[in-house]
């Protein structure tokens, strides 16, 4: 099957959000904490009707439809309640500059590309794909690790370019690229459509991730020998050093590492899909305004 035939729109599965296919004055629904047993809790926010008919969306009417006992998590909720806040103020401010361009995610396996990406699509009413599910839907085969293991990964990285190619023809999507679609340089040709931002964690975190939920899922760490995180983590190091800085060639850099020290905490561990989420929205902002006012195109001198 052609790439282009799988191009359907990837329903957005990230819990709550509730899609009405308007900007402004719809729900949106995010996540407050992340696995290491902090809550998730919904935090509604919509634009007050005022907001939305003088089309002024910085007034935000804040509905919590959480289902917390008294006092309970209060700190959690108001961390999350600002987060959320903050994310919808900087999707708003970045929305007149991406003047609708896609959002490429690189980053290595596990990085968040996924998570991340779905609450950046859901805040700025973009759509949302994650590639791999689209080479799965081009060649008809369930999995990933199921197309590396009855064809190869050379064929992988061939369905991959074209989907890349042809997602570059398209519009308001956050498009999730798998972690080695940086190292052929024809991808970074057709993510320069768009805008490219690296999720830059740090190893030892993608091998906690990856080890609390499995490798089988990604084929280039699966049948290594010793326990789930050593055996991530060394194939992990092994890939990065081979991808050298390949990275890096995207338009804008979110180092969790940076984020976290500027918190105070040395630990990547304690931050939220929302706050990574804000730091992309304001890294894609710095990128797009380096020297330009809304609308203008700065950022084709870099493609
Ligand atoms: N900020 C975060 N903190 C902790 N775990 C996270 C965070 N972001 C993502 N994860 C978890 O890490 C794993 C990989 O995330 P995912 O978004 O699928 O990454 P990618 O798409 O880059 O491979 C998932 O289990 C996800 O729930
Ligand atoms: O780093 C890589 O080479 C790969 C990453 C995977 O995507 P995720 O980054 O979404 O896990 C997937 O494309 C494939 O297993 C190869």
């Amino acid at each position: 099957m052609e790439a282009t035939s799988a191009l359907s729109c990837q329903s957005c599965s990230w819990i709550g959000i509730k899609r009405s296919g308007r900007r402004r004055g719809r729900d949106l629904r995010f996540p407050l904490g992340f696995g290491d047993g902090r809550m998730l809790q919904n935090v509604s926010l919509r634009a007050s009707p005022a907001a939305e008919a003088s089309h002024q969306s910085r007034s935000v009417e804040l509905r919590i439809s959480s289902c917390f006992k008294k006092n309970e998590e209060s700190k959690s909720l108001h961390l999350g309640v600002d987060e959320a806040l903050i994310l919808k103020g900087k999707s708003e401010d970045v929305i007149p500059y991406l003047n609708e361009r896609c959002i490429y995610l690189v980053g290595m396996m596990g990085s968040g590309k996924t998570t991340v990406g779905k609450i950046l699509a859901e805040v700025l009413g973009y759509s949302f794909f994650d590639s791999d599910k689209l080479v799965e839907q081009a060649v008809g085969m369930p999995s990933v690790a199921q197309i590396f293991k009855e064809h190869s990964e050379a064929f992988f990285r061939d369905n991959e370019s074209k989907v890349l190619r042809d997602l570059s023809s398209m519009h308001r999507l956050v498009v999730a690229t798998g972690g080695g679609a940086v190292i052929r340089p024809i991808n970074w040709r057709y993510m320069k459509h768009g805008v490219s931002v690296w999720l830059d964690v740090p190893l030892e975190a993608l091998a906690r991730r990856i080890s609390a939920v499995g490798t089988e899922s990604r084929p280039l760490l699966h049948n290594e020998p010793g326990d789930p995180y050593t055996k991530a983590l060394m194939r992990l190091s092994a890939l990065s050093e081979e991808r050298g800085d390949a990275y890096a060639n995207a338009d804008a850099r979110v180092c969790l590492q940076n984020i976290a020290s500027r918190q105070g905490n040395g630990d990547v561990s304690g931050l939220t899909p929302i706050a990574i989420a804000i730091e992309a929205l304001t890294k894609i902002e710095s990128f797009l305004t380096k020297d330009s006012a809304p609308g203008r195109l700065s950022y084709l001198k870099s493609s």
